[in-house]
């Protein structure tokens, strides 16, 4: 490369600007507009207010019934999450002769369209019947897959092709824009964090390993690469490129981490875990509801899922060796229980009932080991606080 091209290169880099073309380009491919001008003028406006403020047509030099997009309320995953919120409402702006209409939701120009998947031709790369079925595999037993069915598992496993890397080899490097997403076959992949402008060397910050899966942030989110990703030994991978991971998976991996990531990060059990672990958290919880009066776990009986309240209050009691059963714990939103027959030999502690209608997030046992196997912090955590229980005559359990 010529220095004027590294320059050029480096400005491109600099401003997330091949990102941001490849969405425009993407969303245009996708959208079909008529007026692709005035699509991309509108685009770009709706997706950066901040950037376009100086653009933006002033509130009285509207026309009547102009349509804008207005309240992008993402919560942000970084500075550079320039994504669409598919929770987005939009409003027609208000004429001088009509009372404002509320418009139908307005889904984002990515998830609306990406995911109708009868606009694409997804791509099915030949492989064999053995390598279906091993991707398969991985699928089913990797928590970011857990909300797909049947339909868009097999998509992905027609998607996907096979990529060789050694010892040493970069496959994803932080910074770049995002191209691919990657199951691991066989082998072990180092993903380190160089912290930007910092003298100090990249951390090594996880290793994933044979059935993990790396490289959707990037894609998801239209921001940099997060992290870089480097094959430890011989790797063999799978990887599915971009415009098929948002056509099969952006919608369904995207809401349901969208859903728990605020309440996830405000859970005090979970403060000291960094972003993305919670992101993991988010991909294997499942929601369930109980009424007044439920019994949710029954103290001296065998225990295979773990609960986060979400919504209302739970009653802890056990029953002492007089056999009177009282009252040892009231648990609220936030508040967790059921890791202690997941995380020893034991059998439940205590009984656990719902008080009023309560909401939880429940993780059954293999996910929550998996969940562990990815955050060990997590498991120390919990494993710590247990030593806090007090039980109903004043000892610790
Ligand atoms: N602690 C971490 N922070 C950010 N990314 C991580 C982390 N651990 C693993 N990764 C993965 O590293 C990938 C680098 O590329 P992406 O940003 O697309 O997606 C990232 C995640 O899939
Ligand atoms: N004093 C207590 N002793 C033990 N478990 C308790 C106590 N108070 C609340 N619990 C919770 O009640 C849950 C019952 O199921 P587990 O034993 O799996 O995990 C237990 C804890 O999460």
């Amino acid at each position: 490369m010529t220095d004027t091209q590294a320059e050029l290169h480096e400005y491109l880099k600099a401003n997330n600007l091949n990102a941001i073309f490849v969405s425009i380009v993407e969303a245009i491919l996708i959208d079909k507009p008529e007026n692709p001008i005035g699509f991309m003028t509108k685009y770009l406006l709706d997706k950066f207010p901040e950037e376009t403020k100086e653009y933006q047509i002033p509130e009285a030099a509207k026309p009547p019934n102009l349509v804008l997009a207005k309240g992008d309320n993402d919560e942000e995953l970084s500075v550079t999450d320039d994504s669409d919120s598919g929770d987005t409402d939009a409003t027609v702006t208000p004429s001088v002769e009509q009372p404002p209409i509320r418009k139908k939701r307005r889904e984002s120009i990515f998830a609306e369209k990406i995911n109708d998947e009868a606009d694409f031709e997804l791509k099915v790369i030949d492989k064999s019947q053995q390598n279906s079925e091993r991707i398969l595999q991985i699928l089913e037993n990797n928590l970011f897959f857990s909300h797909l069915d049947q339909d868009q598992m097999n998509q992905v496993v027609n998607a996907m092709f096979l990529v060789e890397k050694k010892e040493g080899d970069i496959i994803i490097n932080q910074g770049d824009d995002g191209d691919n997403f990657y199951i691991i076959d066989t082998g072990s992949v180092e993903v380190f964090i160089k912290t930007v402008g910092s003298e100090e060397e990249a951390k090594l910050v996880k290793t994933c390993k044979a059935g993990d899966s790396f490289g959707e942030l990037a894609i998801m989110y239209n921001s940099p690469r997060a992290a870089s990703c480097i094959a430890k030994g011989d790797v063999r991978l799978w990887a599915l490129d971009r415009v098929a991971f948002k056509v099969i998976l952006m919608k369904t991996t995207r809401a349901q981490r969208e859903t728990y990531r605020g309440f996830l990060s405000s859970a005090q059990v979970f403060s000291e875990l960094n972003e993305y672990e919670i992101l993991s958290i988010a991909d294997a919880l499942v929601e369930e509801s109980f009424e007044d009066g439920v019994v949710i776990c029954k103290q001296d009986e065998i225990g295979d899922k773990f609960y986060l309240i979400k919504d209302g209050k739970a009653i802890c009691t056990q029953v002492g060796a007089d056999g009177e059963e009282r009252k040892v714990l009231e648990l609220s939103s936030g508040a967790y229980f059921g890791e202690i027959a997941l995380l020893t030999t034991k059998r439940r502690q205590a009984t656990v009932t719902s008080q009023g209608n309560l909401k939880c997030l429940s993780m059954d046992r293999t996910t929550f080991n998996r969940v562990i196997e990815t955050s060990h912090r997590l498991a120390d955590i919990l494993l710590k606080h247990i030593e806090n229980y007090q039980t109903f005559h004043g000892g610790m359990i």
